[in-house]
């Protein structure tokens, strides 16, 4: 069972810069959460600050009752077991294959046996898909393989939250949709806690229970999938849409000249929310809601054409 993060009026800067400001969100228990954002609005920033590799300039990270933020070094400790982190080129150790790669973890932070390590690498390289690969080398395997092997080795400590960094950079289309089935599937199975740091919309559309989006220093919005995939809030709808209009820029943000130049220009339609993609079984997940839910509770009327399964998981 996953663990909820809650974030409160984190700020954070590198001397004189400051990066973002005042974010507050909860991160439930066990569901899967997106995080968007222009480039350089500090994504990869909030997920180090939320393991403890940065300290915040001020507010709370609180897992379990402890403030990662402010707690000693041995609670941070502690807390970090609760954590699997894939980082953006999946961090293997080039000299050790992947079987050691994926064994690292379990040898430095447990006792085990070399026959019980042996029984917890070949599950979790069996759970995504790499077995019959574990005498490779990292620098032998395709970058998608690298991604899974990555995966199996946050897993391996039986984290109850995953953090994702970039997981579908430099991956192809169809590479990324197994690995996002995969993140699906894995969720479903360890009901632990995910947040994943993407540019990729097709995945915030489809993949998660929650999307947040950090733009312009602050946390413009989070909640519900489909609470942002029908907002018309200007930055939410121009990022989720990937569209040139709005007020996200080249440089993040237009100056008032490229704005007036918009004025009175027709937005297109936002385009019909995407069925939610399922877990492979068709077991529905613990943090899955039915489709169109959130959009009756709040009295909102999705786009025309939302969740007919026809949509499901298309490009935008
Ligand atoms: N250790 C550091 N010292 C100083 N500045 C840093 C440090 N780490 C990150 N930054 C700065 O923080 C800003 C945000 O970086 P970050 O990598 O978090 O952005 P991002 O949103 O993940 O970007 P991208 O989408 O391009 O990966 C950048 O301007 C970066 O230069």
């Amino acid at each position: 069972m996953g663990v909820e993060i809650q974030i409160d009026q984190l700020t954070k800067s590198f001397g004189k810069q400051l990066i973002w400001g005042d974010v507050t969100l909860t991160v439930p228990a066990g569901e899967i959460c997106v995080m968007l954002g222009p480039s350089g609005t500090g994504k990869s920033v909030l997920l180090k600050t939320l393991i403890g590799l940065l300290k915040p300039d001020k507010g709370s990270v609180v897992i379990e009752g402890t403030d990662i933020a402010s707690c000693p070094e041995k609670d941070l400790y502690e807390i970090r077991k609760l954590f699997g982190v894939l980082f953006q080129d999946g961090a293997m150790f080039g000299s050790m294959n992947l079987y050691d790669n994926v064994a690292f973890p379990l040898r430095e932070h447990t006792r085990k046996t070399e026959s019980e390590v042996r029984d917890v690498v070949m599950e979790k390289m069996d759970l995504v898909g790499l077995i019959g690969a574990e005498d490779k080398l990292p620098g032998e395997i395709s970058g998608g393989m690298r991604k899974r092997a990555g995966l199996a080795r946050a897993l391996v400590l039986d984290p109850q939250i995953v953090l994702f960094d970039e997981p579908d950079s430099g991956l192809d289309p169809v590479r990324t949709s197994f690995l996002n089935q995969l993140i699906i599937d894995l969720n479903a199975q360890t009901d632990a806690t995910f947040l994943i740091v993407t540019h990729d919309i097709n995945t915030a559309r489809t993949v998660p229970d929650n999307i947040g989006l950090l733009y312009h220093k602050h946390l413009a919005m989070f909640g519900p999938r489909e609470m942002l995939l029908s907002s018309e809030e200007p930055v939410v709808r121009q990022f989720l849409n990937a569209q040139r209009v709005g007020p996200i820029g080249m440089s993040e943000e237009k100056d008032a000249d490229e704005l007036a130049a918009e004025q009175g220009q027709d937005l297109p339609p936002l385009p019909p929310i995407p069925l939610q993609q399922e877990p492979s079984n068709g077991i529905p997940r613990r943090g899955q809601r039915p489709p169109g839910e959130w959009c009756r509770e709040n009295g909102v009327t999705p786009p025309d054409g939302s969740f007919e399964s026809t949509n499901a998981g298309i490009a935008v």
